[in-house]
């Protein structure tokens, strides 16, 4: 059995939505439930269930956006560097092995030569590299904290999207925004994260950090492109002039976009489809939410 801690949250909600299309027998866990956030209860709830592996999806993503953890930072530490930290203890004294939510927002650009960033790259947009949001320097602590563990998976993900119209859906976003950034991404398919994130545990791979991105990248106008020709928006999409004027009108802090490689992942024989047909499938399976 599996323990998905957060699974009342966006991407917890995923892992349980797989578990259950699968038959996967898994326990949600909330901070309602089980305090996990404290280290003996933790241990005592673990001892007690002997779960085969744990799946960490908690943590503090700041709402509507990143922008709000400039405002929580404590909870922002808490949920993301001080909460990683509590569970790998937990895990090593009851021997579980368990997988790590991370986040891709721990780079900003690409390769000196164009090429993504590999898992043995080192952060550049993280609280030691100088510039960076408050979210992506806790998300490079929380990783930082796991150093050296061995039974444990981090699984980056990036911008996540899918075919479900919601507020934390990239796709929705970039329907909605007054203005866009126009960036090149990486960016991960909920669903497929999902799945990629629990094969890892399934076929044994060897635990360490995967960039769990759909292989490619794509450009803010690439997507509009693809949205305007399969969704017929009637929309007139505006875009800002640069990262400067993004900063002005619409941010309080610098977002992370970022190339990432992700062969490690693929070389152990997950699969993940190609970034621009993913994004075509999920617009083309578009279930529009109307009351957001
Ligand atoms: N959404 C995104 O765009 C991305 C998210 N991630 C990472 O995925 C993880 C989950 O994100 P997401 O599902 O979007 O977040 P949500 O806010 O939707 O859900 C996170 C869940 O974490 C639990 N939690 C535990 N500690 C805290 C805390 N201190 N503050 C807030 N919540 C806490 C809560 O569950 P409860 O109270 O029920 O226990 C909450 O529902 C995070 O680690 C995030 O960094 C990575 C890349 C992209
Ligand atoms: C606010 C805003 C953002 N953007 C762009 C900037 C960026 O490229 C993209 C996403 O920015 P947002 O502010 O919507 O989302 P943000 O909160 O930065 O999203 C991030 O959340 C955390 C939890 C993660 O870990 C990331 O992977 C990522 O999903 O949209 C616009 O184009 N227009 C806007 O008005």
């Amino acid at each position: 059995m599996i323990v998905l801690l957060g699974s009342s949250g966006y991407v917890g909600s995923e892992f349980a939505r797989y578990f259950e299309t699968n038959g996967i027998d898994f326990q949600g866990v909330s901070r309602t439930q089980v305090d996990y956030t404290n280290r003996d209860t933790l241990i005592r709830y673990l001892r007690d269930l002997k779960p085969d592996f744990l799946i960490n999806a908690a943590g503090y993503t700041g709402k509507p956006n990143v922008d709000a953890c400039e405002f929580f930072k404590a909870d922002c530490l808490a949920g993301n560097a001080v909460l990683p930290g509590i569970i790998r203890e937990a895990c090593e004294a009851t021997a579980t092995t368990w997988g790590h939510v991370s986040s891709g927002c721990i780079y900003s650009g690409s390769r000196k030569d164009g090429s993504g960033f590999r898992e043995t790259d080192p952060p550049n947009f993280c609280f030691r590299s100088g510039d960076c949001s408050f979210y992506s320097g806790s998300k490079a602590l929380g990783e930082e904290v796991l150093a050296g563990a061995s039974n444990c998976y981090i699984w980056r993900l990036r911008i996540p999207f899918d075919h479900r119209d919601s507020p934390r859906n990239y796709l929705s976003k970039l329907m909605r925004y007054n203005q866009l950034l126009d960036a090149t991404n990486s960016i991960s398919h909920l669903g497929e994260f999902a799945n990629a994130a629990y094969q890892c545990w399934e076929k044994r791979v060897e635990p360490g950090i995967y960039h769990i991105t759909n292989p490619g990248s794509v450009t803010t106008r690439q997507v509009v492109e693809l949205i305007k020709r399969i969704r017929h928006l009637d929309k007139t999409f505006r875009y800002f002039e640069d990262e400067d004027h993004f900063m002005r009108a619409a941010a309080k802090t610098p977002r992370s976009n970022c190339v990432l490689d992700s062969s490690k992942i693929l070389a152990t024989g997950i699969k993940l489809t190609p970034v621009a047909d993913a994004i075509e499938s999920s617009l083309r399976a578009w279930l529009p939410d109307t009351e957001f």
